[in-house]
């Protein structure tokens, strides 16, 4: 069945050529996004919702979201999706972290220059037939110093576009290096500093409780008198009343937001001041930039739905297209391992070691350990999937180690998992060969060759003659019929274990009587 999508935003119609060019099915309803009730009634029939920022996906949203495997944003903010819900249920969240950068920084600057010279207002004066040549004094940006707070993409792109036009560029950014600051020709400065040297503000950082009310009341206090502020970025990042007041006593000159604690922005303490200048979330609204994100966002959930490869996500380390089908099998591989593990495991666990060794280790191996840790946690958590487990892991405080060994062994590739506990380490090892197909090859230390299916007996034992024939005859006389039998020990008389497939779910009571068996040490039935 084709997967279907759901775009409930005005997206560019880009996007829905693109799914359909695809062999995607999709419905292009941009009136579902702003209504919560209708989005929820129709969730549960899609495999991927694409978004911009009108659609709000919240725990309830996702709670009915049984099919959606991704949401894609076509643009960057990502404050709109409740992404720790979307982990949870094993859906990938995706954005375009480009496509609209350059778009939003020449925003910024064309606030700046509606600021500096009060375009809006002397547009709106001029039109009504006043000419008031003498009231639109405005002032020259050259030599002015602008203040970028948040220096990633959007910002320095502003920063170079500043520096073009003659600008001193200072910035405030704690993830700025000093080699990259250097490179775009900005002076970094703590806080402060910004705040008392700039005569323009420009702030480019995500919402985060870092971030909101960077520019609070006390922080307006600190800038200089005349100070011009832009937002273009996230309305919160301002305390609007604060400002409101500093432009009403004069303290700041001016103000242009694009963004707005609440939006749609009907009302805002903002408005009607003179010196005020308001677009409705423009930042991104261009023919060019729309394109771009429209396009990106449908190829990477194409590309994620049609072959599992993952660009741009914020819960998932990502898969090319290329890589995506030669991984498939030693994701399986490496669940099973994780899964063979957490079945025998039933202490709490402090830490999960995984060796990649040979061509495995050459790959992209962080979806193969998000595999294992799925693998591992499932029989604790059922709902674990390989988005939330690293998250799980790090809340559980398990810690993960992955390591890499390109020389290969008796194997071309092999990977062992290592579960550590308070009283134990214990390793599963495995490989996948040539005809795709997983296979264990090692459990503690005892090599064997087993192909996992959905029931297997687990049983450890003393390597005695005799043993084989008795479990045999115990699971023919209770009608278990055994589709392969794995055998492998330490050395003769010491010991062994046996890894069997058989057809039916074995119950409590036959598990009883295989460890009644003599010298059996521990039976385990294993589901996979
Ligand atoms: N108005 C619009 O339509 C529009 C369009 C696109 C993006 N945006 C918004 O613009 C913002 C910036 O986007 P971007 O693509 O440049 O993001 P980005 O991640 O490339 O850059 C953000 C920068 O903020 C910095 N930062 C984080 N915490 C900080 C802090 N406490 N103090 C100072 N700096 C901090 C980061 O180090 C990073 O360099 C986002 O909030 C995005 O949603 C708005
Ligand atoms: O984060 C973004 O990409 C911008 O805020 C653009 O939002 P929009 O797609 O709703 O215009």
């Amino acid at each position: 069945m084709a997967p279907r999508v759901l775009i409930s935003d005005k997206l560019s119609d880009a996007a829905v050529q693109i799914f359909r060019d695809r062999g995607i099915e999709v419905d292009f309803e941009p009136e579902l996004g702003p209504d919560k009730e209708k989005l929820a009634e129709r969730i549960g029939d899609y495999d991927g919702l694409a978004i911009r920022s009108a659609t709000k996906v919240t725990e309830k949203i996702i709670a009915r979201a049984d099919r959606l495997k991704v949401i894609g944003r076509a643009g960057i903010g990502v404050d709109n999706v409740d992404i720790p819900e979307a982990t949870k249920k094993g859906i990938i969240v995706m954005n375009t972290p480009f496509g609209n950068s350059i778009t939003t920084a020449e925003h910024a600057i064309a606030l700046m220059f509606a600021l500096a010279r009060q375009i809006p207002q002397a547009d709106a004066s001029t039109q009504a037939g006043k000419w008031e040549k003498n009231r639109f004094v405005g002032t020259e940006i050259t030599g002015k110093t602008l203040g970028v707070v948040g220096c990633g993409n959007i910002g320095s792109i502003a920063a170079s576009r500043a520096i073009g036009l003659r600008m001193k560029v200072i910035a405030f950014d704690p993830f700025l290096s000093d080699e990259r600051a250097l490179e775009l020709g900005v002076e970094k400065v703590d806080l402060d500093a910004l705040l008392a040297r700039a005569d323009f503000i420009t702030l480019h950082t995500p919402l985060t409780d870092k971030t909101r009310n960077i520019l609070s009341r006390e922080a307006l206090a600190k800038t200089k008198k005349g100070v011009r502020i832009i937002n273009c970025a996230r309305g919160g990042l301002v305390d609007e009343t604060a400002l409101r007041e500093a432009l009403d006593s004069g303290h700041v000159g001016g103000a242009a937001f694009d963004v707005f604690v609440e939006e749609p922005a009907k009302e805002n303490v903002l408005f009607g001041h003179p010196n005020v200048v308001c677009t409705p979330h423009l930042g991104a609204s261009t023919k060019e930039a729309q394109e771009n994100v429209a396009l990106q966002v449908a190829e990477q959930m194409a590309d994620y739905l049609l072959n599992g490869a993952v660009t741009n996500a914020l819960n998932m380390p990502s898969i090319t297209a290329e890589e995506a089908p030669r991984l498939t099998p030693f994701v399986k591989l490496a669940e099973q391992l994780g899964s063979f593990a957490g079945q025998l495991t039933e202490t709490s666990i402090r830490g999960l070691r995984i060796e990649y060794e040979g061509d495995v280790a050459e790959m992209n191996v962080k979806p193969l350990t998000s595999a294992a840790v799925t693998g591992l946690l499932r029989p604790m958590l059922q709902d674990v999937n390989m988005i939330s487990a690293p998250v799980m892991a790090r809340e559980r405080g398990i810690h993960v180690e992955e390591v890499r060994r390109e020389q290969q062994g008796a194997y071309e590739n092999y990977i062992r998992l290592t579960v550590i506990t308070e009283r134990q380490e214990r390793s599963v090892a495995g490989t996948v060969f040539s005809d795709g197909r997983p296979r264990i090859i090692q459990v503690k230390g005892i090599n064997m060759e087993a192909e996992l299916g959905p029931h297997m007996l687990y049983v450890t034992n003393e390597d005695k003659p005799g043993f084989i024939g008795r479990l045999g005859t115990l699971l023919g006389q209770t009608d278990v019929n055994i589709a392969t039998f794995a055998l492998g020990r330490l050395e003769r008389g010491g010991d062994a274990i046996a890894l069997i497939e058989v057809d039916t779910e074995l119950s409590e009571g036959m598990l009883k009587e295989i460890e009644a068996l003599p010298n059996v040490r521990q039976v385990k039935a294993l589901e996979f």
